[in-house]
């Protein structure tokens, strides 16, 4: 039973089609949207590619992948034949320019097959060198000059510093208008960082103490327990800073600081989170050693299993100076965050996953206990878990029942209802949002190169100034000790997540 509006018909481009993004998260996304009664009742996905494909093929290959990657258990999949008469693959070599007009035909096609004007969806899932000749072939194409029926979405990473973003939004925007550009942040889709924005403006609660007279500083932390996953080519080219701080982290940092905007339209939400960016200090170059850490693992033990260090991974030159782990501290200057620090951090191969953010309160302002009723008066800190547990938790100080005066911080927490397999995964979200039209959760052109012009100053001095002390830290721990020091230097410690008692 169908229980609300869908999008409208669209046929799906997906050059990468028989890459591994497509494989492990495009199509399962699009599989669980099917399955939500989310896709919409006219609609054809078409894989394009190099590698030889029988239709039959293609389709048996990227169920493997549902079956691997779908949030959905194995018993609950079974409409695979519905979704792959909707599935084709088109053997395409994005290098070929003639072959672009097999595109407008299978377009021409479904028009007269529908009796509709479809939206048309190119998706790049494809290495970053391919974008600006794909987008530049696709930008010629007649059917990209309807604006509100075309869009082209890019994956990560959105250039390699500013200069390259700069170049890729010019090239972009000349040949599309800004609303046909959906820039991906997947963060953005994932629905406990969107809830940030719920809990924020949807309650009168925390608004506030949402400020520098309250907060004495925030921290997140995006730690995976992963290493390169067999993408060291790539990593080897981006490290930490660039392939989660300048993205992810500083999207996490907008939505936690940034203004109540007046409207959920998709401008003014970003137009108050390039206000965060625009608003974040400086960093100088001789100041980097003092706010940014920059770690890289070494050979070791992971939950027991032997792991080589960063610098013996396939695809890493044996030198390798990239950062597999960052730290860093921000300060944002405005009225409402003058003088609260920013801690953030990520890392590969760290002792657990956990992705969160931290607000630490400050003290009460007098303590009106005996002193011995508690260690520390600095309890109130309000976590959002993002990943894997899900939760928001309050701590709090409480009376320990008994005859003394004795406080204990406890946590009130909300979890999300149901299980995880029941939440939808951010590339659904997102996918479905470019099919709508709605460019809320994407990055608009300023907001990337603000967040570029945010992380340069580091990224210029880590890249003139060799470590001298890499690998400096070990597989399955909590980074290298460096970082410890930048956020004790300040009188604090990193927060480390304990698992939520179920
Ligand atoms: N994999 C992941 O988990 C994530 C990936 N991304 C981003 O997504 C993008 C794709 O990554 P990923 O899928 O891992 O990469 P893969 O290397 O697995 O896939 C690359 C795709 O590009 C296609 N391709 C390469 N050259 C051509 C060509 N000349 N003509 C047509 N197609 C071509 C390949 O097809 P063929 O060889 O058949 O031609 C293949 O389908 C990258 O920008 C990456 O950074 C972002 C976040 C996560
Ligand atoms: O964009 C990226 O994100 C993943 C982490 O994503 P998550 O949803 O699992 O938190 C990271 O592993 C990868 O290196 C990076 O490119």
């Amino acid at each position: 039973m169908q229980h609300h509006k869908r999008p409208p018909a669209s046929i799906l481009f997906i050059f990468g089609g028989s890459g591994d993004l497509n494989y492990r998260k495009l199509t399962p996304a699009l599989y669980n949207l099917f399955l939500d009664e989310w896709m919409p009742d006219r609609f054809a996905i078409v894989g394009i590619g190099r590698t030889e494909y029988s239709s039959e093929n293609y389709r048996a290959h990227l169920q493997e992948g549902i079956e691997k990657f779908s949030r959905r258990k194995a018993e609950e999949n079974g409409h695979y034949k519905e979704f792959f008469e909707h599935v084709n693959y088109l053997q395409l070599d994005a290098g070929d320019i003639a072959s672009y007009q097999r595109i407008t035909e299978y377009v021409q096609q479904k028009e007269t097959e529908w009796g509709v004007h479809p939206n048309v969806i190119f998706y790049l899932a494809v290495a970053p060198q391919l974008v600006p000749s794909i987008a530049q072939e696709l930008g010629t194409l007649n059917l990209c000059k309807d604006k509100s029926a075309t869009r082209i979405v890019i994956e990560k990473p959105f250039g390699h510093d500013l200069e390259s973003a700069h170049e890729l939004n010019a090239l972009l925007t000349g040949l599309f208008a800004e609303e046909q550009i959906f820039r991906i942040d997947h963060y953005l889709g994932k629905e406990t960082v969107q809830n940030i924005l719920a809990l924020r403006f949807a309650n009168a609660l925390f608004e506030p103490v949402w400020n520098r007279h309250y907060i004495d500083h925030i921290q997140i932390t995006a730690a995976e327990s992963v290493g390169l996953e067999g993408r060291g080519g790539y990593y080897e080219h981006s490290g930490a800073l660039r392939d989660m701080v300048q993205n992810h982290i500083l999207q996490l940092l907008c939505m936690v600081a940034m203004e109540a905007p007046v409207s959920f339209d998709a401008n003014e939400i970003r137009n108050k989170k390039v206000d965060v960016l625009n608003a974040i200090r400086p960093i100088r170059r001789e100041d980097v050693h003092e706010s940014a850490v920059r770690g890289q693992y070494g050979a070791g033990w992971m939950k027991g299993k032997q792991v080589t260090g960063y610098r013996e991974e396939k695809g890493v030159t044996p030198q390798s100076n990239t950062d597999t782990y960052a730290a860093v501290k921000f300060f944002i200057d405005n009225w409402r965050w003058q003088g609260v620090p920013f801690y953030v951090r990520t890392g590969k191969l760290m002792h657990q996953k956990s992705t969160h953010v931290t607000i630490q309160f400050k003290e009460a302002p007098t303590f009106a206990f005996p002193s011995e009723a508690a260690e520390s008066w600095r309890s109130n800190r309000l976590t959002i878990s993002i990943q894997p547990e899900m939760d928001i938790r309050i701590r709090f100080q409480a009376k320990r029942p008994g005859q003394t005066m004795t406080l204990d911080p406890v946590n009130m927490t909300f979890n999300y209802e149901g299980s995880d397999d029941h939440t939808p995964e951010a590339y659904e979200t997102l996918l479905l949002d470019v099919m709508e039209g709605d460019a809320t959760l994407f990055m608009r052109a300023d907001q990337v190169e603000s967040a570029w012009k945010v992380i340069m100053p580091i990224l210029e001095t880590w890249e003139t100034r060799i470590p001298q002390d890499f690998p400096n830290y070990v597989p399955d721990s909590w980074g290298p000790e460096d970082a410890d020091a930048l956020i004790a230097r300040d009188g604090h410690s990193w927060i480390n997540l304990p698992p939520e008692k179920k």
